[in-house]
């Protein structure tokens, strides 16, 4: 069996307000990633799966447990150690326009992450950058201004594949897109895990978006991990109330698939009632 690549051991991550009040938003969470798989982490608003991908990347507290890349401990590291050793994790967010700095090129903003890596990275790589997500080569003369937001996360992409890395956490990576674009994003991450072999780290809100791209499905709940499992077992048969609840919230455009998802929701809900198993249930999806 391969080892994992990454891995999150026991996370725990508390935030102290401004009066000293704490909250604990990552409750012992363990996940493994593998090279070159694909688990997606999904769950609700609030439920923290930005937070595990912050703590990954150095970005947000590692209270308890610990986080390792390559076998080596990443969490409660030194800047500068990071820069060393968890150069090969990147990441692409949810904004395509946030992420990208309007006044620099597209050369500039793929030659960056190169330049402060001290990698080698000139015009030839910029192109085949380009050229592997799909945006024709003369686009590194232009401002993200001029893309659109499916084009724009085709440069944060690249960006992301500038340095090799063998891991990039995807937050909410095709969230801000139309429908039509958002397929064609999710094809493009699929093409380019079986042509470099990376890892990713895909979070989501929407169990429908994640089940095509998933080999894993893990589901957090309120800052723990409630199931986890092989990607059509828990989209297409989930073992846990919470995952059934997100099923069926995902939004779907056959009809014959809205009724049937409606009529499964009030069978639920009847069980539920039945049983009384409403106390402590997550709120409405
Ligand atoms: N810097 C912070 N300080 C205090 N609380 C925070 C901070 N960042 C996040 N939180 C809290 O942590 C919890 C988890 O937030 P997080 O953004 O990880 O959830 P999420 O599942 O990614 O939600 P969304 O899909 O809306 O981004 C939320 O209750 C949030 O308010």
């Amino acid at each position: 069996m391969t080892s994992p690549i990454l891995q999150v051991e026991n996370l725990v991550v508390t935030y102290t307000g401004r009066h000293g009040l704490s909250k604990k938003v990552i409750d012992n969470v363990s996940l493994d990633l593998k090279a070159g798989e694909t688990l997606s982490l999904v769950g609700e608003s609030g439920s923290g799966k930005t937070t595990i991908g912050r703590a990954i990347l150095g970005l947000a507290p590692v209270t308890e447990g610990g986080i390792k890349f390559r076998g080596e401990t990443i969490s409660n590291i030194s800047r500068s150690q990071r820069r060393k050793v968890a150069r090969g994790i990147q990441v692409v967010f949810q904004d395509p326009y946030s992420s990208l700095n309007p006044s620099m090129t597209v050369e500039d903003i793929l030659v960056e992450p190169m330049a402060a890596a001290g990698a080698p990275g000139g015009r030839q790589r910029v192109r085949e950058l380009l050229d592997s997500v799909g945006l024709p080569s003369d686009s590194g003369s232009r401002y993200p201004k001029e893309f659109s937001g499916g084009q724009r996360q085709r440069i944060a992409i690249a960006r992301a594949l500038a340095l090799d890395p063998s891991v990039i956490i995807c937050d909410e990576p095709t969230s801000a897109l139309d429908v039509t674009t958002q397929a064609r994003v999710l094809t493009l991450f699929k093409e380019l895990q079986e042509q470099t072999g990376v890892a990713y780290l895909f979070i989501s809100h929407d169990l429908g978006v994640v089940n095509s791209i998933s080999d894993r499905i893990a589901v957090l709940y309120q800052g723990s991990v409630v199931e986890i499992g092989e990607a059509d077992q828990v989209a297409r048969a989930p073992r846990h109330d919470y995952t059934r609840r997100l099923q069926m919230a995902a939004p779907v455009a056959d009809p014959k698939k809205q009724r049937e998802r409606r009529a499964a929701r009030l069978q639920l809900l009847a069980a539920e009632k039945a049983a009384d198993v409403h106390q402590g249930a997550p709120a409405q999806l």
